[in-house]
């Protein structure tokens, strides 16, 4: 059986990977960004009439990329809980940072519990994308109180 995981609720992969891979009690979920599941456009992106973009909504493709990392966990029995480490790749960290960080704190309250996390500004995405995830999970995690 593979231990790949692929699923239809989170966006189509951009090249020939899997959403996730599971690897004992450990998910690595491959990179993810704010892509709509179902229509596949880039949540938060706002173009011209010529097709070029002229903004986008951090807070949007922020909650956006979360929607997806939750839809992959599910895809591969796993909890939003059972993060346990995040790295961040924002676009713009002058820009953006503020704002994300915002968004990260309503869905991660209890630092007890929230995953560890690193932050990076790169120069680009492979599309046009200001943040994406790059996740791992342990299933077996235990988070309830002792
Ligand atoms: O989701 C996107 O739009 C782009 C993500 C791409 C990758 O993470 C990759 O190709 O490695």
């Amino acid at each position: 059986m593979s231990d790949a995981i692929r699923t239809e609720t989170a966006p189509r992969p951009v090249g020939q990977y899997p959403h996730a891979r599971r690897v004992g009690d450990l998910l690595f979920l491959s990179g993810i960004g704010p892509r709509d599941a179902a229509s596949n456009a880039i949540v938060g992106n706002v173009h011209d009439a010529q097709g070029r973009l002229i903004s986008y909504d951090i807070d949007a493709q922020t909650r956006a990329v979360f929607a997806n990392v939750r839809s992959v966990l599910h895809a591969s029995g796993a909890r939003w809980e059972d993060l346990v480490d995040v790295t961040v790749y924002l676009t713009d960290m002058a820009h953006d940072f503020k704002a994300y960080n915002a968004v990260w704190a309503e869905y991660f309250p209890d630092i007890d519990t929230a995953p560890c996390r690193t932050t990076l500004g790169i120069t680009s995405l492979p599309t046009p994308i200001a943040i994406e995830l790059k996740c791992v999970a342990a299933l077996s995690r235990n988070t309830k109180p002792e």
